[in-house]
């Protein structure tokens, strides 16, 4: 295959037509969604010439995790409804190609097993863990615990999701529950000491209440959107772990400097792919204003719509310190498996590349924005 659209093709043939849709779809009338991917058809690239180089070095630090190409892969929820062993073969290809798995908390395969499923392929991985912190701040701290044992390297709080998003297509589908022998694995083991009715969102830990130790089912309806997060949950974060804490989904640049404010480690650009707040801006179209308000005080991170290498090379001209990718990896592996993801990965690393080159480039840090207009 030769395109992500070729392998979004090629998962969709295999996929129930309804996990192809909760894979595929966002928030309401998916304006969203398409101008992710649209916004980047706009934007022109001028190259520089005369000052390549035949040896080209995409790797990039960060946060203290090398990653061999500034392309990561983005966390997406329940890999067991694109392929039977879902996160533990998106792992060992992400661990393969040497780039950073964000793992989402909505793993249909507990974070032990990712890690050690990434350790057969490569002795130190690059795995970081998406949070939706709950309301019950003891029991995310659990879920913290874990992740840091299983040996994570960085925590990605998403703070884009005060309620979940309106998916027209999982309503019409009826997709509100993982088929059964499908869980949220983090969450179990977990729920067992969780406090029953708690959604009072207090930066202390609440006393644990002992709810009887019967195993807990945990779908898609265990994870609590939080609404009333603000930023003393981050604060709480902070001094409850020694990693980097970033932050996912902010889109404003006042609250891209209120990230700097704060201290967290790194931000995310990111709109959930088009499947929260249904007209918001393209991710590249913000990118400028809030690369401009962080002014280089922590990496910008940025995703929704990376398909091609020239993407990528704009979003680094005009201020991103690495993409993720969502969907293109849940293509591979519905297509392909470990050799699906690999494929994907593989092929955007080619085409990041080779714009590179053609750009005049020699490292990400060389494209500047004045290399892409409107
Ligand atoms: C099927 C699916 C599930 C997702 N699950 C999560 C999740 O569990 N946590 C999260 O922070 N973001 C989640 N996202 C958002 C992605 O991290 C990312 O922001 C988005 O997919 C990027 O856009 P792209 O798919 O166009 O690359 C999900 C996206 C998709 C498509
Ligand atoms: O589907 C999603 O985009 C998502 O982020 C999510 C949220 C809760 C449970 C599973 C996935």
């Amino acid at each position: 295959m030769r395109t992500i659209a070729e392998f979004e093709a090629a998962a969709r043939e295999r996929l129930d037509p309804a996990h192809y849709d909760y894979f595929a779809g966002g928030a309401q009338d998916e304006i969203t969604l398409r101008d992710n991917e649209e916004a980047y058809k706009r934007l022109r690239l001028v190259p520089r010439v005369l000052r390549g180089s035949d040896k080209r070095d995409l790797s990039v630090d960060l946060l203290g995790t090398p990653s061999s190409m500034p392309i990561l892969v983005a966390p997406t929820a329940f890999h067991r409804l694109a392929h039977p062993d879902g996160e533990l073969v998106t792992a060992r290809a992400a661990a393969r190609a040497g780039t950073i798995m964000i793992v989402s908390m909505a793993s249909t395969t507990a974070i032990e097993d990712i890690a050690a499923a990434a350790r057969e392929v490569a002795p130190d991985p690059g795995l970081w863990f998406q949070l939706y912190l709950q309301p019950d701040l003891e029991f995310t701290e659990a879920i913290v615990r874990r992740a840091e044992n299983a040996g994570i390297k960085a925590f990605v709080v998403t703070v884009d999701s005060p309620v979940l998003g309106r998916r027209e297509r999982d309503d019409r589908n009826a997709f509100h529950d993982l088929p059964s022998g499908l869980f949220v694995e983090n969450l179990r083991n977990i729920g067992e000491n969780r406090s029953g009715g708690n959604t009072s969102h207090s930066i202390h830990a609440p006393a644990t209440t002992l709810n009887g130790g019967a195993s807990r089912r945990s779908h898609v309806r265990e994870i609590v959107m939080s609404a009333g997060l603000n930023w003393d949950h981050i604060a709480w974060l902070r001094s409850k772990t020694k990693l980097p804490v970033l932050i996912k989904g902010l889109l404003h640049a006042e609250d891209a400097r209120l990230a700097v404010h704060h201290g967290v480690a790194g931000i995310v650009v990111s709109n959930h792919g088009g499947r929260q707040l249904d007209t918001v801006p393209a991710t590249i179209d913000v990118l400028p204003e809030i690369a401009a308000a962080v002014g280089g005080a922590l990496p910008v991170l940025l995703d929704g719509g990376i398909r091609r290498g020239t993407d990528v090379v704009k979003a680094l001209a005009l201020g991103a310190d690495a993409v993720g990718v969502g969907r293109p990896v849940v293509w591979g592996l519905a297509a392909g498996g470990r050799e699906g993801v690999s494929e994907v990965l593989e092929m955007l690393r080619a085409d990041f590349d080779q714009a590179l080159a053609l750009c005049g480039g020699r490292h990400p840090a060389d494209l500047t924005p004045d290399q892409v207009r409107r």
